[in-house]
């Protein structure tokens, strides 16, 4: 399947809205291809943190920084994703080049029942605080690998609320979340949208928007990768250096690669995982 990159429309609709949907960006056997690895991958799941929600309910995420050759690593620095994310992402005067860096990816696993909620925030609201300073050179990509729907948590945004700046945020519980006033505030004239997806569908999201996720009561999983990117322009002064990878640039490998290319499991020199001792607010 061939990938397009996104059009004129589509570009103005994220930044109106501060999110957009690209339906199928990855077909069915490239979907098939990451469940499996999702599944299978040892390193994967030896890496995986507990997150826990204010109710006990807990997600299983892996969170790494460096994409390897690995097929999540392929899948981050294919052409055409880099390319899209590269279209939606502000450039600083004088970058002319090409700057799209792999802040971090995680994958995140909401098994049927026990899958946890995540509270109201902004992922800028993190990064904020790993001295990042421009909000608009930094966005999210969630690539669903199950299907996601109101039943098994979906991801709900404020839409437009990227337009508000950063809201204050605090601990809520295990999680870090903005401050419940501005959150109603927002609610009183921006709407709340349930961003159902189905596998392969990509939903692009700015660092500023107000998003979350209800616990997953449902019979089924609801799995999907969040790759955050970020310019080489915007120096996060106070990340640790195992994440340079978000101030360098991306190696990027043709669409391709993600089926064709031969790969490994992700080796322990290949990506470094995040464990839960190293940050708190877990990005
Ligand atoms: O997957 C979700 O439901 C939300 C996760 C999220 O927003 C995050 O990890 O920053
Ligand atoms: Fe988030």
């Amino acid at each position: 399947m061939t990938k397009q990159l996104l059009t004129h429309a589509q570009i103005q609709q994220y930044h109106t809205d501060g999110y957009l949907i690209v339906r199928g960006f990855y077909d069915k056997e490239e979907v098939s291809k990451l469940y499996r690895i999702a599944l299978d991958d040892a390193m994967i799941s030896k890496h995986a943190i507990d997150v826990n929600d204010s109710t006990g309910k807990r997600s299983k995420l892996s969170l790494w920084y460096k994409p390897g050759d690995d097929v999540y690593g392929l899948l981050t620095r294919g052409k055409t994703l880099v390319g899209s994310v590269d279209q939606l992402l502000a450039r600083q005067p004088g970058d002319d080049g090409h700057s799209v860096c792999h802040y971090h990816s995680k994958l995140m696993q909401k098994e049927p029942r026990v899958g946890g909620a995540w509270e109201w925030h902004q992922d800028y609201g993190y990064w904020y605080k790993n001295e990042f300073l421009y909000p608009e050179q930094l966005m999210s990509v969630m690539i669903a690998i199950t299907d996601a729907n109101v039943e098994n948590g979906c991801l709900q945004v404020i839409k437009g609320s990227h337009k508000m700046g950063r809201v204050e945020h605090g601990f809520s519980g295990e999680q870090v979340g903005a401050s419940q006033r501005y959150v109603d505030l927002a609610l009183r004239t921006m709407e709340h949208v349930f961003v159902e997806l189905n596998a392969g569908d990509a939903l692009f999201f700015h660092s500023n928007i107000l998003h979350r996720s209800e616990a997953n009561l449902s019979e089924h999983p609801r799995w999907s990768l969040i790759s955050c990117y970020n310019r080489s322009t915007n120096i996060g002064y106070h990340e640790s250096s195992s994440s340079s990878s978000s101030i360098t640039p991306i190696d990027i490998v043709p669409d391709e690669a993600l089926l064709t290319w031969d790969t490994a499991g992700l080796t322990e020199s290949e990506a470094d995982f995040l464990s839960k001792e190293a940050d708190v607010s877990l990005k």
